[in-house]
């Protein structure tokens, strides 16, 4: 099994291009199951998940071909609307097949994604959701089973703020006969872009970015092209690595437009950061100040970002309390960190991380993806080297980790 080898203590320095987001790729692939026409995005990051989610569409019978960072997608001979254990089971986003299958076909059977690293992750709001706008759900056997002849416009309200929710049941409102209105959205950006990509293949969605967004449902969409958005992530895991570091980074093919509340902790810990229009630029101070944190749905500070920040908080000066407020059991990167000589005590949803001047290299496991993203950041400024093993994770999220840091002047080597 892969790993990652990491020798510490070396400055980021230069220019690095960002991805197109996960987050954002995994639903709008999913919203081409919608039309029998090809539909082609650019920006496609090149990811685990990524290929993981075309080969379940491919295997419904969605022709797919890919060049690079463009995918054209075909759904004209859908004819499987089936997501088995087997593909579901390795990437809960799968589930996201689930509304536009039902609202396209009038039927599906989509394995449950059961529970992982980070917390349990039902999905029983994207169930309430297709059962309010008329199907027939069924979960058994660890299957979803939804039908329903044609899907009707509905008022929809989700218990919590929930992103892929918010996402399946958009897609599903497409084509139900008249209007939805999903209040609580979640109004993450990848939901913004998962609309403008519906709009351009015919939608009528309006109010995405807001927490109601409504839906009037057509008879069929059309094929489009569109372009996925920048990692907000993996760019502010790129901006956490160069604070770490005492780095000078510039990040391009990205925004600070959807990282305030990042950009806002990073500029609070002493980095001075520079946006422009397509890029992104810090300079880290001599030493990092601490930051608390709470996650939150967007706007606010996000749970995928909260490692990260814990990473550089072990090296900064004073103490920090990080509050995880979505996932049950987002923290256990915090043990990995002790290995590296972190002071960090969990009470409950809270972190209190006290800076230390020096972490040393250690064999740490990765647990899952933004874990995994923490591991890396601390071993970049330990004493000697540092070995993350069950990097599948960081393979889920992170377009060429090694060769993008590898250019900023990290020592990164991949094991295998
Ligand atoms: C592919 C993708 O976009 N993944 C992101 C998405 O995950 P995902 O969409 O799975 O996360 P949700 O926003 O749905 O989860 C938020 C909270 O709601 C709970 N919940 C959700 C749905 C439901 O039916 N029932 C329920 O109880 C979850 O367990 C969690 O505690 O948003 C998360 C929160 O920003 C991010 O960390 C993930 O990176
Ligand atoms: C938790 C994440 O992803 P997923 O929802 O795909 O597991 C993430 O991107 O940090």
């Amino acid at each position: 099994m892969d790993k990652l080898l990491i020798e510490g203590g070396f400055r980021l320095t230069g220019e690095v291009a960002i991805s197109g987001a996960k987050n954002a790729a995994l639903p709008i692939l999913c919203a081409a199951l919608l039309t029998a026409e090809p539909v082609t995005f650019t920006n496609v990051p090149q990811l685990k998940d990524i290929g993981t989610l075309l080969d379940l569409l491919g295997q419904m019978g969605v022709k797919v071909s890919i060049d690079g960072g463009t995918a054209t997608l075909e759904a004209a001979g859908l004819n499987n609307p089936v997501a088995p254990y087997e593909m579901v089971k390795t990437m809960r986003a799968s589930i996201l097949v689930l509304g536009p299958l039902v609202a396209r076909c009038g039927e599906a059977r989509v394995s449950l994604p059961g529970g992982c690293a980070i917390g349990a992750r039902p999905v029983d709001q994207h169930i309430k959701g297709l059962q309010a706008m008329g199907a027939e759900v069924t979960v058994e056997h660890g299957y979803v089973h939804a039908r329903v002849p044609r899907l009707k416009g509905a008022r929809l309200f989700t218990d919590m703020v929930t992103v892929t929710g918010t996402e399946n049941l958009m897609m599903a409102a497409c084509l139900a006969d008249g209007e939805t209105v999903i209040e609580n959205a979640a109004r993450e950006p990848e939901i913004v872009d998962l609309a403008n990509c519906l709009v351009a293949m015919g939608a009528r969605i309006s109010g995405a970015g807001t927490d109601v967004i409504r839906i009037q449902g057509v008879e069929r969409l059309h094929g489009a092209t569109h372009r996925i958005m920048p990692d907000r992530i993996e760019t502010g895991t790129y901006l956490c690595a160069a604070a770490v570091t005492g780095g000078d980074v510039r990040l391009t093919g990205t925004s600070a437009a959807y990282l305030d509340a990042v950009v806002d902790k990073l500029m609070d810990a002493g980095c001075e950061v520079e946006t422009e229009r397509d890029a992104i630029r810090l300079k880290a101070p001599q030493r990092l100040q601490a930051v608390n944190l709470r996650t939150s749905p967007y706007p606010a500070f996000p749970t995928d970002m909260q490692a990260q920040f814990m990473a550089l908080n072990c090296v900064a000066d004073g103490v920090a309390m990080i509050r995880e407020t979505i996932f049950e059991n987002r923290f256990m990167h915090a043990v990995e960190l002790q290995r590296l000589g972190a002071d960090i005590r969990i009470d409950g949803n809270t972190a209190v991380v006290k800076g230390v001047e020096r972490l040393q290299g250690a064999a740490v496991m990765a647990t899952d993806l933004r874990a995994s993203a923490s591991l890396v950041i601390a071993g970049l400024i330990a004493d000697g080297e540092t070995t993350i093993e069950r990097i599948y994770h960081l393979d889920r999220g992170y377009e060429r980790l090694e060769e993008k840091l590898a250019a900023l002047g990290a020592r990164v080597l991949r094991l295998n």
